[in-house]
C-alpha cells in the first residue's frame, strides 16, 4: 500500500548548469503527491528525506516499509512529519487514534510500527502530505495544531511578499532528531515567497505548494545566486532543493506552501541570504 514512485539521486551544481527544462523537471520536480486510495513517495538521495502525500478515500491506508528502506516498519529508523491540507483525518499509531483536522500537523518519532491513515469523510478526503528523514532516537509523537505554531511575520504588501511563516515541526514546539516542517500563508495580493532569497548548504528543503486556483501557477526559482533557473509549478506539486539552490516562488495568484527540511542542524534562521539586485 506504500509506493516508492520515483527515486531521485543527488545532482552536481557543475551538471545542472546544462539541463534543460525537460531535465530540470525531471530531477527536481514532483508533479504527482496525491493518489486516492494510496501513500505514495518520491525517495531522495538529499539527505533521504522522503517526500510523499496519503490520500485515503474509503478505506484506512497503511504505512509500510518500503523494499529501499529494507526494513520491517517504516519507521525502524525514520521520523515522520504529516500535514493535512484536506478533510479531516484520522491517524492511529500503534493503537493510539489523532484527529487531525485540515492544516494540523503530526510528528510520528521512531519506532512506530503500525500507522495508519483514514478519512472521516471519504465525500471530502484527507490529503497528507508528508516529509521523512533518517533519525537516530526516538521522540515522542506529537500532534500540533496551527495554535501551537511559532509564527514568523515577514515581507510587506508593498514588496508583494506579506506573509505568516508557521513553524509546525521545529525545536520548541517538537523535538525531532533532524526534520523542520512548516506552512508559510500569504496576506491577499502577496505572491513572493522566501524573498529575499536563500541557501542553506547545511540542510536540503522540499517546497509543496497548494491552494493554487485553477489556470494558475507557481514559478519557481533555483539555483545558486549566479546561476538561476526557474520551474513552472502547478497546484500540488513540489519542488525538491539540493544544497546549492535557493528556492524562492512567484504566484500569478496567491497560494500557500509546506516548506520542510533535514541535515546538518536544526537551526531555522541558519540562512545565507541573496539579496535581489546581486542574483543573475
Ligand atoms: O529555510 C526556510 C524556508 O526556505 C522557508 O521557511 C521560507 C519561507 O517559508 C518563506 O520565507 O516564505
Ligand atoms: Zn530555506
Amino acid at each position: 500500500m506504500t509506493h516508492v514512485t520515483d527515486e531521485r539521486y543527488a545532482v552536481h551544481v557543475d551538471d545542472y548548469k546544462h539541463y534543460d527544462t525537460d531535465t530540470l523537471r525531471k530531477h527536481f520536480l514532483i508533479e504527482k503527491i496525491f493518489t486516492p486510495n494510496e501513500i505514495n513517495f518520491v525517495y531522495t538521495h538529499y539527505e533521504r528525506v522522503m517526500v510523499g502525500g496519503a490520500m485515503p478515500i474509503d478505506k484506512p491506508l497503511v504505512l509500510g516499509a518500503v523494499d529501499q528502506q529494507k526494513a520491517e516498519h517504516f519507521l525502524d529508523r525514520r521520523e515522520l512529519g504529516v500535514i493535512n491540507i484536506g478533510g479531516s483525518a484520522t491517524v492511529n499509531i500503534d493503537g493510539e487514534e489523532y484527529a487531525l483536522a485540515t492544516r494540523e500537523a503530526i510528528y510520528i518519532g521512531r519506532g512506530a510500527k503500525s500507522v495508519t491513515f483514514e478519512s472521516v469523510d471519504g465525500e471530502n478526503p484527507a490529503k497528507l502530505y508528508m516529509n521523512s528523514a533518517p533519525a537516530h532516537h526516538a521522540y515522542p509523537h506529537k500532534k500540533v495544531g496551527m495554535a501551537d505554531a511559532n509564527v514568523l511575520e515577514l515581507g510587506s504588501a508593498e514588496t508583494c511578499n506579506e506573509r505568516r511563516i508557521n513553524q509546525l515541526i521545529v525545536g520548541g514546539v517538537v523535538e525531532t532528531c533532524q526534520l523542520q516542517m512548516g506552512m508559510t500563508e500569504f496576506k491577499a495580493g502577496s505572491v513572493w515567497n522566501t524573498m529575499p532569497m536563500h541557501t542553506h548548504s547545511r540542510r536540503m528543503e522540499a517546497y509543496f505548494y497548494f491552494d493554487l486556483p485553477q489556470d494558475s501557477a507557481v514559478c519557481h526559482f533555483m539555483g545558486p545566486a549566479n546561476e538561476t533557473r526557474h520551474l513552472w509549478v502547478n497546484n500540488e506539486q513540489a519542488v525538491v532543493s539540493p544544497p546549492w539552490s535557493m528556492h524562492s516562488g512567484v504566484g500569478t495568484a496567491s497560494y500557500t506552501f509546506i516548506w520542510g527540511m533535514a541535515g546538518e542542524n536544526l537551526d531555522y534562521n541558519d540562512m545565507d541570504f541573496h539579496q535581489p539586485s546581486t542574483l543573475k
